[in-house]
């Protein structure tokens, strides 16, 4: 598998605190990757630093690189509103504009300028396709996108993210506040999803990191442990403190 980013001794702090210490790690093309570890361990903070996502907090400093195919994300040239377009996130609790189904997709291509309408809705379709949410809203597109059910407004806001054809999908804990058949649905979607893209994916739920993933990465106090194949890191975990974590004993 080719590598998609590659991070290198990252650090970030908020003000004084240190909130990640010397992450490297390699994130590869079409798998994904579980970021695991207590809460306060800093996954969604390292998950937000792949699509600069921290550059809107005041007082945060970052060291270190992260290279996307390659190319350096912080460099001074590079433009953040493309980089967010090619690393889109999905957050914890589904965030639908207040606006149609259709207008959700349509969103993001058309800010990006464009204006024909037999594209937009193939776009439409395409991406509500891929977001495996095509069948269940085909007849109501027009109707408001908050009259969806939660599990329906999360696969919507993946469908979002796809209309603007990403490279990567960043995802923070994007079933805590789905019921156990969204979830389901959410995870059989990951699989598909994983044949086009790269996908991170923030979880509390080991269950769900063993279920889902091809490489789990473990964080502690602002530390990667370690991270691995994720039939590994469950059965044969390098660190002790991998291990106490995984088998329950804190955390
Ligand atoms: N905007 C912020 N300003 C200051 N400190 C922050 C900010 N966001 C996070 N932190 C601190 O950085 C550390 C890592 O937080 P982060 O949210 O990344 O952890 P997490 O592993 O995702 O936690 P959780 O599982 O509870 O969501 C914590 O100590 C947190 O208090």
């Amino acid at each position: 598998m080719a590598t998609k980013i590659r991070v290198e001794r990252l650090n970030l702090y908020y003000g004084q605190e240190q909130a990640l210490k010397e992450i490297s790690i390699e994130i590869k093309a079409n798998q994904i990757t579980a970021l695991i570890g207590p809460s306060g361990c800093g996954k969604t903070t390292f998950l937000r630093t792949l699509n600069r996502m921290n550059d809107l907090i005041e007082g945060v400093r970052i060291e270190g690189t992260v290279l996307l195919d390659g190319e350096d994300i912080y460099a001074p040239q590079v433009d953040v509103v493309e980089l967010r377009k090619r690393v889109g996130m999905v957050f914890q609790r589904p965030n639908p504009f207040p606006m149609s189904i259709y207008d959700n997709v349509a969103f993001g291509p058309r800010i990006h300028g464009l204006k024909d309408k037999r594209r937009l809705d193939e776009i439409v379709e395409a991406s509500l396709r891929g977001a495996a949410l095509w069948e269940e809203v085909r007849d109501r597109l027009h109707r408001s996108a908050l009259g969806l059910s939660g599990g329906q407004q999360q696969r919507l806001c993946i469908a979002r993210l796809l209309a603007v054809e990403p490279e990567v999908l960043l995802m923070d804990e994007p079933t805590s506040a789905l019921d156990p058949v969204s979830t389901m649905k959410i995870e059989e979607l990951l699989q598909e999803l994983k044949q086009k893209y790269t996908i991170v994916i923030v979880t509390h739920n080991m269950q769900q990191a063993a279920r889902v993933s091809d490489v789990t990465a473990f964080f502690l106090v602002g530390e990667l442990i370690e991270y691995g194949e994720t039939g590994t890191i469950f059965t044969r975990p390098r660190d002790g403190r991998t291990e106490d974590y995984i088998t329950g004993r804190f955390g």
